[in-house]
C-alpha cells in the first residue's frame, strides 16, 4: 500500500516545478513534517540528481537506475574523517562514520541496509565495501575488495536458502 501511495503521489507531481523548489538534505530540518512534505522533499532532491537524504543519522537512498559519477576516489577522500551532516548526504559518509567509530571505540560496527527487492541494497553494500577497503588502504594493494565482493553472491544464496526469500529484506555489513 505504501508503494502505491508513493507511486500515485509521484504521478501527481509536476516535475519541472519540483526542480526549482528548495530541498532539505536532512528530513529533520523540514519545516512541516508530514508524509507529503517528506515525499515532496525526496522527489525534489531526486530530480536534482541528489539520490541520498538523511533522516538524522539514517541515510535514505533512492535507486536512480543509472550511473551517477559520485563514487570515484575523489568522493572517498572528500568524506574521509568528516562529521556526518556537514557535507551532502552520501553512502560513503556512512562508511566513513562506521570506520572511524570502529577505530576510535575499538568496537565492531554494523551498518543495516533495508529496502524492498530491487531498491539497491546489493549496490549500496558494494559501495560501502568499496569505500571501507579504500579507507583501510588495503583495497587496491591486496585485492581485499575483490575477495569480499566475490563472497557476496555466495553468502546471499546461502542466506536466501535458509530464510526462504521472504525474509530477505535487509543486508548488513560489519566493519
Ligand atoms: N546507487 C545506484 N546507482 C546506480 N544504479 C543503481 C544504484 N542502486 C541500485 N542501482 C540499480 O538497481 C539495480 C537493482 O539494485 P540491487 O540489485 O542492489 O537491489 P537489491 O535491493 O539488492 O535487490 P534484491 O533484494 O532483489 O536482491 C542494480 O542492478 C543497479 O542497476
Amino acid at each position: 500500500p505504501f508503494t502505491s501511495y508513493v507511486y500515485n503521489y509521484f504521478q501527481s507531481i509536476n516535475s519541472t516545478h519540483l526542480s526549482c523548489q528548495d530541498d532539505f538534505a536532512d528530513l529533520c530540518n523540514l519545516p512541516v513534517l508530514s508524509e507529503d512534505s517528506i515525499l515532496n522533499n525526496l522527489l525534489t532532491r531526486f530530480y536534482k540528481k541528489k539520490i541520498y537524504t538523511y533522516a538524522g543519522s539514517i541515510l535514505i537512498a533512492i535507486n536512480p537506475f543509472k550511473f551517477l559519477p559520485i563514487y570515484n576516489p575523489k568522493y572517498v577522500k572528500m568524506y574521509e574523517n568528516h562529521q556526518l551532516g556537514k557535507l551532502e548526504p552520501h553512502i560513503f559518509a556512512i562508511a566513513d562514520v562506521a570506520y572511524y567509530a570502529m577505530l576510535r571505540k575499538r568496537v565492531n560496527q554494523c551498518i543495516v541496509i533495508s529496502g524492498e527487492s530491487g531498491s539497491g541494497k546489493t549496490q549500496s553494500t558494494n559501495f560501502l565495501i568499496h569505500c571501507l577497503t579504500a579507507l583501510s588502504q588495503k583495497g587496491y594493494a591486496s585485492g581485499v575488495e575483490r575477495t569480499i565482493l566475490g563472497a557476496g553472491p555466495v553468502l546471499e544464496v546461502g542466506r536466501t536458502n535458509v530464510l526462504q526469500q521472504k525474509c530477505k529484506g535487509g543486508q548488513s555489513v560489519g566493519t
